[in-house]
């Protein structure tokens, strides 16, 4: 289907209110998520907010028979992949963890992409793969270099893509400041999408 959208980490803060835009821009969502930092709840107040019911699956990224069985039910035009863990201090700690769901679960995902030839691709990357900038601020084409396992993982998935393995069309999204995304979105309700968070947010770079 030309307007049915898979949204992984859906559930989370971009993703969520990411949910809502893609509805006001008349795609379907899919929503694929782990809920490692997220709710269900957040699925509902968005389903809430769109007014219909949202099409759920909970599942891990590197779990590569369950995404083939999202492919197998829906037809999609293309991935939004924010899935990932994002705590720069937690992945210094546990390096390992990073590079298995960030980059492992990547190029699952991809994989099954190229399975099933769903061509684009959308990826939440970072700003942290600029590391520490010699001029601000930063152009676009500055140079990409990491200062943690974080960054690194996000830079590494962005050279499997720049690589042009799978999928043909991406673009990497490399954002500094999140907040304030439900004025973006021009909607005072989406504000409290993400109140329920059980656990306390992770912080990104
Ligand atoms: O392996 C994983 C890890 C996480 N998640 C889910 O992915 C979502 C991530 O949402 P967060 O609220 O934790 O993160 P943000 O929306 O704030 O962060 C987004 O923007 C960041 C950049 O600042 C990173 O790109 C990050 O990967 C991307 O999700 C959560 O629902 C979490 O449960 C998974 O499904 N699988």
């Amino acid at each position: 289907m030309k307007n049915k959208i898979l949204v992984t980490g859906g559930a989370g803060y971009i993703g969520s209110h990411t949910c809502i835009a893609l509805h006001q821009a008349g795609y379907e969502i899919v929503v694929y998520d782990n809920l490692s930092n997220s709710s269900r709840e957040a699925i509902n107040r968005v389903s809430y907010l769109i007014g219909k019911p949202i099409e759920f699956v909970k599942g891990d990224i590197r779990d590569v028979k369950a995404l083939r069985q999202v492919f197998d039910a829906h037809q999609f035009f293309g991935v939004i992949h924010f899935a990932g863990l994002k705590a720069v201090g937690e992945s210094v700690a546990k390096p390992l963890l990073y590079y298995n769901n960030n980059v492992s679960g990547t190029i699952t995902l991809l994989e099954v992409m190229a399975e099933y030839k769903v061509k684009n691709l959308v990826f939440s990357s970072s700003a942290t793969v600029y590391g520490d900038p010699e001029t601000l601020p930063i152009d676009e084409t500055a140079p990409r270099s990491c200062t943690n396992p974080y960054g690194q993982s996000k830079l590494t998935v962005e050279h499997i893509l720049e690589d042009r393995a799978y999928p043909r069309r991406s673009s990497s999204l490399r954002y500094w400041l999140e907040s304030n995304l439900s004025e973006i979105l021009q909607s005072s309700r989406c504000a409290s999408i993400r109140a329920d968070r059980r656990r306390p947010k992770r912080h990104s770079k």
